[in-house]
């Protein structure tokens, strides 16, 4: 188990980890999210043993880490591009750190026959990694981290050098790896996407400080403060009456703040025959995408939203509407407000 107390880090006098408490028990994957700059990749470089601490303590197991160098951890470090060695072929690389145990040549080689499986790569042991695609080298690198059998993985943004289709992909196979090999990883990414489809536990990191902690689905269902939800991906955040006027419609709890994801805001067309209850809204921006359209919508009594529109209707700017507000893609929020309505985002 990892346990981090009061981690600080500091460049010159500028604090870039400010605090952090953290622990990642055994066989977990904990994701630090946070965006560019926030101190992610020094947090996890600390933890490799490759940045010196300035306070606070890093443990395994309840043992002290500050006396112990990098290559002592038995942690392993996997970066956005992998950095494979090009001159040795998929085999050779994801033998290497067992070659350097002094393993038999037959236990590498079945080694690397079970790893190569594990990441759907059986049958690429002789290919170079030049005649692979990104994918497929990132999935090499996995195997190769995998193989020198780590007490911890740590992956630095692991799957973002990878376009959108393939980065969803690989981020559940990684979850699969993961689990089935029952590795304990701390993940870092500035990708909310990545750490949703990888991570059993989330941290959201801003300016150094971990600013909310818990299961992932938790973190994303009750976001600690409007700047979390809002960096989670919450299109909008409203205050006041308009955030009361939202959550009546929702028929929830009255909360003088709240997050509203756009799927939670339903918009279909509005004339006789409009179904069930909903609120009047005016479209001011439509735009198509392959799940449906994407609208923003005036609505009356609470300004605008974002929305989706109903399957197979593709609304203008400018078109009335009935909006009806679903339970789930709404995150009341539990910190003080500021009254005086409108939205910050
Ligand atoms: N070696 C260094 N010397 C001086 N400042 C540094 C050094 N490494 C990082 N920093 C600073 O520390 C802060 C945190 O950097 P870090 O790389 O940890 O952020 P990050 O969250 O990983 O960002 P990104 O997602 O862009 O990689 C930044 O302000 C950065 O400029």
């Amino acid at each position: 188990m990892l346990d981090l107390k009061g981690v600080e880090v500091a460049f010159d006098g500028t604090v870039a980890v400010d605090g952090v408490d953290l622990s990642v028990a055994d066989g977990d994957v904990l994701a630090v999210l946070g965006p560019s700059g926030c101190g992610k990749s020094t947090l996890l470089r600390a933890v490799a043993g490759l940045e010196p601490l300035r306070s606070g303590a890093i443990a395994w197991d309840g043992a002290d880490l500050a006396g112990t160098p990098t290559h002592r951890r038995g942690f392993a470090l996997m970066f956005q591009d992998g950095q494979l060695f090009d001159h040795l072929t998929v085999a050779g690389n994801v033998g290497y750190a067992l070659r350097l145990q002094g393993e038999s040549r037959t236990a590498v080689r079945a080694a690397v026959g079970d790893l190569l499986d594990l990441v759907g790569l059986g049958g690429y042991g002789d290919r170079l990694p030049r005649t692979l695609s990104g994918g497929e080298r990132q999935r090499v690198a996995l195997a190769r981290s995998l193989a020198a059998r780590p007490r911890l993985l740590l992956l630095d943004e692991p799957l973002s050098a990878l376009d959108a289709g393939l980065r969803v992909r690989l981020a559940a196979d990684l979850r699969r790896i993961l689990t089935e090999a029952g590795t304990t990883a701390l993940l870092v990414t500035h990708d909310q996407d990545e750490a949703f489809a990888v991570a059993d536990r989330l941290a959201v990191m801003r300016g150094g400080r971990i600013v909310q902690e818990g299961a992932t689905a938790d973190v994303w269902s009750a976001p600690a403060d409007a700047e979390t939800a809002l960096f989670l991906g919450y299109p909008r955040v409203l205050v006041g009456e308009a955030a009361e006027a939202l959550l009546r419609l929702a028929d929830r709890p009255v909360a003088r703040e709240v997050a509203v994801r756009a799927t939670a805001v339903v918009a279909a067309p509005s004339g006789p025959g409009a179904a069930g209850s909903g609120a009047s809204g005016l479209v001011r921006a439509a735009r198509l995408t392959p799940d449906g359209s994407r609208l923003v919508v005036d609505v009356d009594g609470i300004g605008e939203l974002d929305a989706v529109g109903t399957a197979g209707w593709a609304p203008r700017a400018g078109e009335r509407v009935v909006v009806r507000v679903e339970g789930h893609g709404i995150a009341p929020l539990g910190g003080a407000v500021p009254v005086g309505s409108g939205d910050v985002s």
